[in-house]
């Protein structure tokens, strides 16, 4: 059975209103609908789109929060790459968009949803991690919007003027990634993710990845990335960090324990923290499920220098949640090599043997690609695809079953 939806006002669903877009459903083809409903359909002068989706399939929503600067468009990067083609921002449209879209994803910013420029976050004395500067209602109502098929005009922040500029049409697209500080912050919007990822990047890491860009890329000075983490820690704590309870895996980044005392920076311990007992989402392991394993691969079919590499895999709890911990302390000398240590892991929803090493090997030149980062990046991308399709799998399995009731 199709559902499908006429949507007479998408081009009207403004920031300032709020109003989600008046919708008639049509079920195997009879037509529910109030009349007045009707009335406003057949005399509106915006113009009209059908959404319409065989066996009631919905957008899969992902939800990836973390701070600025802590990888997270390198990890869209990785998460597009595995479902095939380029992602790029809306054809025709503004050039400062934030938007990515792919055939599959489409990426949003959810800096977008700031309801004060920068001019007005500096008058009113907030940051933009205070939830005081960021618009939920219109986020949630967005997002439910395109979960439900339903196109919506999304605004626009613009990170070279500072300004708020003119909306942008976001279509369904099979996945939507809503990515940045509060995708998991109002509880209404978290209710519509079917997956959430948290980047937990470490105080000393972060500092060290953001003096490498700020002032190679952007000209900052030493002292003035230092002013900017030291402002934005106490709302960075109170409103972004929290948001890790709720994630279904983390990825956390930590300085090395090989090297005692190590304040470089520069060889990373990264864990893959995986809930349990999530929907469509089967944690990873290493050897044996639910046991406790530390492993060092390093030797005959894996190079390493110094300091090494260590594996370690195991049950924990996490902010009273059963997890299972994938940890990785040190960095890959070879990348050809990594189909080692891939076909020691297992439950990796890989479409053949391999993928994990030819997808890290595709990106060689991204961020964090010879180590933990770029590693279970990856792995968390070859998830998302294998939940995307159970997910589709189910609701098209859902109304044939219903039909059969
Ligand atoms: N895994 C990594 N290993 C080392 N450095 C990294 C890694 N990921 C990101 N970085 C560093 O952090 C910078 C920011 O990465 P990226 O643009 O992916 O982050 P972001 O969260 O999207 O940032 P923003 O929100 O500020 O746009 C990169 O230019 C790089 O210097
Ligand atoms: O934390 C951020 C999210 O990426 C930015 O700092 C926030 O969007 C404010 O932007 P700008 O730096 O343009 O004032």
């Amino acid at each position: 059975m199709a559902v499908c939806t006429l949507n007479s006002s998408f081009l009207g669903f403004h920031q300032k209103s709020h109003q989600p877009p008046q919708q008639l459903v049509f079920l195997s083809g009879k037509r529910w609908g109030s009349s007045k409903r009707e009335r406003h359909s057949s005399l509106s002068n915006t113009a009209c789109v059908i959404t319409c989706s065989a066996g009631g399939q919905q957008t899969v929503v992902i939800g990836l929060a973390a701070d600025s600067g802590c990888g997270k468009s390198t990890f869209m990067r990785r998460l597009t790459s595995v479902f095939g083609g380029a992602a790029e921002p809306p054809k025709g449209g503004n050039p400062d968009s934030n938007t990515l879209i792919s055939d599959t994803t489409t990426v949003i910013c959810l800096d977008d949803y700031h309801s004060l420029d920068r001019t007005g976050r500096k008058e009113k004395g907030v940051t933009a991690l205070d939830p005081k500067a960021n618009d939920f209602d219109l986020m949630y109502e967005q997002v439910k919007a395109l979960k439900n098929g339903v196109p919506v005009d999304k605004p626009i922040y613009n990170h070279v003027s500072g300004l708020l500029d003119p909306p942008e049409l976001i279509k369904p697209p099979k996945i939507l990634v809503i990515e940045g500080l509060h995708p998991m912050y109002d509880s209404r919007v978290r209710d519509l993710l079917d997956f959430s990822i948290y980047l937990d990047i470490s105080n000393e890491v972060k500092f060290a990845w953001k003096i490498q860009r700020d002032m190679a890329e952007r000209g900052h000075s030493l002292e003035s990335i230092k002013a900017s983490i030291e402002a934005r820690k106490p709302d960075f704590d109170a409103y972004i960090d929290p948001q890790k309870q709720y994630a279904d895996a983390v990825i956390e980044v930590l300085p090395t324990n090989l090297i005692p005392d190590d304040n470089e920076g520069k060889v990373l311990r990264v864990r893959l923290i995986m809930k349990e007992g999530v929907e469509f989402f089967n944690p990873v392991y290493l050897f044996d499920e639910g046991s406790t394993v530390s492993w060092i691969p390093c030797g005959r079919k894996l190079t390493c220098s110094y300091p090494g590499i260590k594996f370690s895999y195991g049950p924990e709890s996490y902010y009273g949640h059963e997890v299972s911990v994938l940890e990785m302390d040190g960095q890959f000398d070879r990348l050809d090599e990594l189909i080692y240590v891939e076909s020691h892991l297992s439950n990796l929803s890989t479409k053949f043997y391999g993928e994990v090493t030819q997808q890290m090997l595709k990106h060689s030149e991204f961020p964090g690609s010879n180590n933990g980062t770029g590693f279970f990046q990856t792995i968390v991308g070859l998830k998302i695809r294998d939940l995307y399709e159970q997910i589709s799998a189910s609701r098209a399995k859902a109304p044939v079953e219903a039909a059969k009731a």
